[in-house]
């Protein structure tokens, strides 16, 4: 496949239709990894329109579930098998580390794994209507042709957790994954080909979000976005699809606390404190980014941090003493930089990090890991999302505090609990308002478990049995077996 043939529509490789192409570099050092095709309006209408004609043919809606599983179950197998050139073009573009994109394929694989075994298991449900001349049941159906658009910091995964339940129910789809991540998307509708996806059911295009993701989210062929991304893109997505009542999944961001009790066991909280805050350098919606730490613990503990934060180890993707990567790109880090600068204005004390490092990294966009000690609510490193290595400590007295403080957000993705006291730990769990809590441990996800946040974190879930509703519309059969007169209205004869 030519570089720039990287548009995939109607079983098509195909340039832009305006010829645009985009360059990718390694956000590690700053190298051209390829050049691709930057989709437009007119590929997105094509692409649409030829989702729209494979779901209107009834094709793949009507293959039975189980077979569209086994496709799933084959592109699981082609993943496994690919694995190398997959994590490899994945690290390529995030600048991740290769163990890292390693990881995340093994979960991608498990993901339509998933999704393929549970596809063909739903039979529907029977209604009892309250008479037995009454045959009541509830059939499930795929939307129709669904938008996908995913972000840059975990590329295939993020759009594995449509793809799969996308297909699994029936629907035919577009991708669009971010503009500064497009090679494992290019290689899954590959493999999707190869798996015996027909030509119209899998699209992709590539470009930016105002050239080529918009106009899907308010094209009138369309019936479903799902979206992963910022919280700005995502409220401008669904006033976009609102105008014509599109089904709408959101998964935004977050401002994730992990909350450390005095009891805790103090190694594996530092641990995953760290884990939580500083795995590929904070790009992730869940990273643990406002450790709420109990008072009596704050010193001990922020001074083990502080010391340990000091020591990862920043490197490429194919550096295997790297700990931990670059930023994305050079405007992201500028950013980053600039939520630190601002959070120091307001009162927060610098304890480490706080600028890029010196020295042979400098071709790349890296930025130290950064703790900012003595926050307080209210300021804007503690309400925002960084999406950077940054932690901000806040402290609490008790149980009620912690969750009082752990509550103020108005986000609601994901918290962390660390104590040894387990009634404690499930009471708070069960008081915390975020979609996911992890006792003892942070940053684990299961297929089988519903992801997705409460509050502005967004809407919907995905993963679980729930991650495949969402691209299912549920349809009430009612059949009457005794058909009669109601009588309502006479029968006026002639007159
Ligand atoms: N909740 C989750 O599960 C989850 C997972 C991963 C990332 N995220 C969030 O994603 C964000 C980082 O990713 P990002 O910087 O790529 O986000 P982003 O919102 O900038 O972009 C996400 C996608 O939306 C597209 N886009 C941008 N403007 C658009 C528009 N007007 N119409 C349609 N599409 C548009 C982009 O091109 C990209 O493909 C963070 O906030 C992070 O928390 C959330
Ligand atoms: C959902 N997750 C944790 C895989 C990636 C968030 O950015």
């Amino acid at each position: 496949m030519p570089d720039t043939q990287t548009l995939y529509i109607d079983g098509q490789w195909q340039a832009a239709a305006d010829g645009a192409t985009r360059e990718i570099h390694c956000p590690a050092n700053g190298e051209l990894v390829a050049s691709v095709s930057e989709a437009g309006r007119a590929d997105v209408d094509g692409a649409v329109a030829a989702a729209r004609r494979a779901f209107d043919s009834g094709d793949w809606p009507g293959t039975p579930a189980a077979e569209r599983g086994d496709v799933l179950l084959k592109v699981a197998a082609g993943l496994r098998a690919a694995k190398d050139e997959f994590a490899h073009a994945e690290s390529l573009d995030t600048g991740k580390r290769l163990v890292e994109s390693e990881i995340d394929m093994d979960d991608i694989a498990n993901c339509f794994d998933y999704f393929g075994k549970l596809a063909g298991q739903d039979a529907g449900r029977l209604v009892d209507a309250g008479s037995a001349d009454v045959v009541s049941r509830i059939v499930h159906e795929p939307v129709g042709v669904c938008a996908l658009i995913t972000p840059w910091n975990y590329p295939l995964l993020q759009a594995a957790w449509k793809v799969a339940p996308a297909l699994a129910a029936g629907n035919t789809f577009i991708l669009k994954p971010s503009e500064l991540t497009p090679h494992t998307a290019v290689l899954l509708m590959s493999l999707l080909e190869n798996c015996g996806v027909p030509a119209g059911v899998a699209n992709l295009v590539l470009g930016a979000g105002a050239e080529a993701g918009a106009p899907m989210t308010e094209h009138p062929d369309v019936d479903m976005v799902s979206f992963t991304g910022g919280f700005e893109t995502g409220r401008h997505i669904s006033s976009a699809a609102a105008l014509s009542v599109k089904n709408v999944a959101l998964e935004l961001g977050g401002k994730n606390p992990n909350v450390v009790f005095a009891d805790a066991d103090f190694d594996a909280a530092i641990d995953n404190a760290l884990n939580a805050a500083f795995v590929h350098s904070g790009q992730v919606c869940s990273a643990g980014a406002r450790l709420v730490v109990e008072k009596s613990l704050h010193d001990k503990f922020v001074d083990e941090l502080v010391r340990r934060a000091k020591m990862i180890r920043l490197g490429g993707p194919f550096d295997p003493r790297a700990e931990t990567g670059p930023l994305i790109s050079a405007a992201h880090r500028e950013k980053v930089s600039a939520y630190v600068q601002r959070g120091i204005q307001e009162g927060a004390v610098l304890r480490c990090g706080g600028e890029a490092p010196s020295g042979d990294l400098e071709n790349g966009f890296y930025y130290l890991p950064t703790v900012l000690d003595d926050v307080k609510q209210g300021m804007s490193v503690v309400v925002d999302e960084g999406f950077g290595p940054v932690v901000t400590v806040e402290t609490f007295d008790d149980e009620d505090d912690a969750v009082r403080i752990a509550n103020d957000t108005k986000y609601g993705l994901a918290a962390g609990v660390w104590t040894q006291d387990a009634g404690k730990s499930q009471r708070v769990a069960g008081r915390l308002r975020h979609g996911t809590v992890w006792i003892n441990d942070f940053h684990p996800y299961l297929p089988q478990a519903e992801w997705g946040g409460y509050g502005q974190s967004g809407i919907g879930r995905e993963l679980g049995p729930t991650g495949l509703d969402e691209y299912q519309e549920a349809k009430h059969i009612y059949h009457n077996l005794r058909p009669a007169v109601t009588g309502w209205f006479e029968d006026g004869g002639d007159q």
